[in-house]
């Protein structure tokens, strides 16, 4: 297959989005018209001013446009516009189950109560079922920069939903913030039946993926690209068949890669560990899933066993039962 039917097979496969972050799904065009709605002053004048403002060399630099990005989302109709416009987009993709981050702290410390945030999102949810029988679960993100305090107060005002949450996850700045410091907090989240994820080894140490492992006791390992510095960690995370939800255009955008052609998705699964395709933050890294397809597929030498096994992962590594996993796996052998 040459690249661009390779590209045409990507396309055409069913697959999950694992690792996407619903603010960093926020399109500026968006951003604007609610910015209008709820009369808040942005930096920027035009759609176009936005865009160019989304230089980065690192997580940091991301994260301050990030947050600032998701002030205009106030209201429950602003979550559900949110998530309704990415639900929509990615079913484009052949996207059929997403596994969705938010990160409630970011919206309750604006004074935006958690409700507000969950409500919108979970009707956008019900809604895509209904309308085009996507299916969907929810991870609550806790901000590691913030103590393990503030998280400990957010899986107290989750409560309510608990029963519509499957799982809560790690994420914000990594560095100096390793996961040994939310341990507390996730065994709380276990005990209460949650699935357990969290971001580490995008710009942390190996060490970090470890404590994630050992400490936190994770489900699915988000990002984990510098595990690759450490053999007998690799040689784990195959053993344990742990997924990692790996972010091609994000690592090149924030730096983690200087170019998609050093990027390590075909080494990941060379060495046999179950790596997926994921888009982040879409808005602000210049694509969803099959933009990260066509990115990795134009810049490496990958098989249409490579581009399979990708999104047959995505199923694997996903939170759905077996016997959906089972079904999904199924379509895929007959595309
Ligand atoms: N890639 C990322 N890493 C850490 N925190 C994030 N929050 C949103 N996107 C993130
Ligand atoms: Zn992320």
């Amino acid at each position: 297959m040459n690249k661009t039917e390779l590209m045409a097979y990507a396309a055409a496969l069913p697959k999950a989005e694992l690792h996407l972050h619903i603010e960093g799904s926020l399109e500026p065009e968006l951003m604007f018209k609610l910015a209008q709605r709820n009369k808040i002053e942005l930096p920027y004048k035009s759609v176009e001013e936005i865009r160019s403002a989304y230089q980065f060399s690192n997580l940091q630099d991301f994260l301050d446009i990030y947050y600032q990005g998701m002030s205009v989302l106030q209201t429950e109709e602003d979550f559900f516009d949110l998530t309704m416009a990415y639900l929509n987009r990615v079913r484009a993709d052949n996207v059929r189950h997403v596994e969705i981050f938010f990160d409630p702290q970011g919206h309750t410390a604006r004074g935006v109560p958690f409700g507000t945030a969950i409500g919108g999102i979970l009707t956008a949810f019900s809604l895509a079922k209904i309308q085009f029988g996507m299916t969907t679960k929810l991870i609550m993100c806790f901000l590691r920069h913030l103590p393990e305090e503030d998280a400990f107060d957010t899986l107290k005002q989750a409560e309510p939903w608990l029963d519509q949450i499957s799982g809560v996850g790690l994420d914000s700045s990594e560095v100096g913030h390793p996961p040994s410091k939310f341990e507390r907090v996730f065994a709380r989240a276990k005990e209460l039946g949650l699935k357990l994820v969290a971001h580490a080894g995008e710009e942390g140490p190996p060490e970090y993926v470890y404590e994630a492992l050992d400490q936190l006791t994770i489900d699915r390992l988000d990002h984990g690209n510098r595990s690759l510095e450490d053999q007998a960690l690799i040689e784990r995370l195959v053993r344990e068949e742990m997924t990692l939800t790996v972010c091609p255009l994000s690592n090149l955008k924030l730096c983690v890669v200087d170019d998609l052609t050093s990027h390590p998705i075909k080494r990941m699964l060379d060495l046999g560990l179950r790596a997926t395709i994921n888009s982040d933050d879409p808005s602000y890294f210049g694509g969803y899933m099959n933009e990260n397809f066509k990115g990795i597929i134009d810049a490496l030498d990958l098989s249409k066993d490579d581009v399979r096994t990708l999104c047959e992962n995505s199923f694997r590594g996903s939170f759905l039962s077996d016997g959906e996993k089972r079904a999904q796996l199924a379509k895929i052998a007959m595309v």
